[in-house]
């Protein structure tokens, strides 16, 4: 990993990851079948302003956690670079934060304990427990709740918990994978709610996961849509869902219920993701697509920006063939 150029605190180039998932050598002789790599990652760049939250979405299996697990340096990048703009080119100081949070709270400690786990070595008991109780403050929970088990808590408390453990560690960068999935709609904003402001009052950057585009929507500066691996569309927030230009990106709002107009008929995303093994020629998406040509199925359509600012992978959009933006509407969780 390098060190990124410009103002940017994270810069992705290029990257990608592939699995081999070949059956055993003997088996494979037997059944003369060849080797399976699976591409879960395909030439993806983009980049995080410091302080600002990059999103990406798309369908379950499109390489989301993959992405962040290479972020994270759990899993060696197969193509590509992941470049950290930090002064003098220390380590980033990064954490994670999962769906369910009681999968990474050690359920036999206080939780008081699991929060000061990552703290700096150095500070003594009483300054430890004074931060614990200051950070339970800070996501909202009371400083006495240290001496409580994760069973005690709520998923959402559970989630503020993981929130006060990433800043513990003194994070400057957040993952967020699915954060509030398992959450209640109505907790959900709430922890959305509390990342936000911890965003604006410690200048947080976030990379933020999610198969659910209107989660997204209110912490998002930018949005990276994937599907099989690559980004189709890329760009703010606003035109994102303004005026979404690629052909799987306005599907995929298609699938956001029309709160004003719940009865309304909305055109579906209609067939299954394609195996990962056997992706389509060309462009991946043109199996599904309504504006399929003849020559989405030949050739790779790279990203290019087009009027509204954001970069776009679609044929039918370089040639001006896009479908009408679909009225904006979007659930705001
Ligand atoms: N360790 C691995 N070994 C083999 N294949 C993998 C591995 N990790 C991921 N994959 C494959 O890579 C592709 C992308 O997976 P990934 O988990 O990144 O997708 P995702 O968008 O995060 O999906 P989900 O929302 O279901 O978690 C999938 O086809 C998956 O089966």
């Amino acid at each position: 990993m390098g060190k990124a150029a410009d103002t940017a605190l994270i810069k992705v180039v290029n990257l990608g990851k592939s699995f081999d998932v070949s059956e055993p050598f003997l088996q494979r002789v037997v059944t003369r079948s060849g080797r399976k790599i699976v591409n879960a990652v395909d030439g993806v760049s983009f980049s995080i302003e410091r302080g600002t939250t990059f999103s990406i979405v798309g369908e379950s299996g499109c390489g989301k956690s993959t992405i962040t697990r290479l972020v994270a340096g759990l899993d060696r990048p197969t193509a590509g670079e992941i470049a950290f703009n930090t002064p003098d080119a220390a380590p980033v100081r990064l954490q994670m934060v999962f769906q369910d949070p009681i999968g990474s709270l050690n359920p036999r400690w206080r939780i008081g304990r699991s929060i000061a786990e990552p703290m700096d070595r150095t500070m003594d008991g009483n300054a430890r427990r004074e931060r614990v109780g200051e950070l339970l403050k800070t996501v909202g929970l009371a400083p006495a709740d240290a001496g409580k088990y994760p069973h005690e808590f709520s998923g959402g408390q559970r989630q503020r918990i993981s929130i006060a453990r990433a800043l513990a560690a003194d994070a400057e960068l957040l993952l967020l994978d699915e954060p509030t999935s398992a959450l209640d709609v109505s907790v959900q904003s709430q922890v959305l709610n509390l990342l936000k402001d911890l965003q604006e009052r410690l200048g947080l950057t976030y990379l933020f996961i999610s198969h659910n585009l209107s989660v997204v929507r209110f912490l998002t500066d930018r949005i990276g849509v994937m599907y099989l691996g690559r980004l189709v569309e890329e760009g703010s927030g606003q035109a994102v869902f303004d005026t979404p230009q690629h052909p799987y990106t306005k599907l995929l709002l298609e699938t956001i219920p029309d709160m004003e107009n719940p009865k309304r008929d909305r055109a579906p995303l209609t067939g299954d993701l394609p195996s990962p093994l056997k992706p389509p020629s060309g462009c991946v998406f043109h199996p599904r697509c309504p504006l399929a040509m003849e020559v989405c199925s030949t050739v790779r359509p790279e990203l290019q920006v087009v009027e509204n600012g954001s970069n776009v992978a679609c044929h039918a959009v370089a040639q001006g063939a896009a479908m009408a933006a679909p009225v904006n509407r979007y659930a705001v969780v």
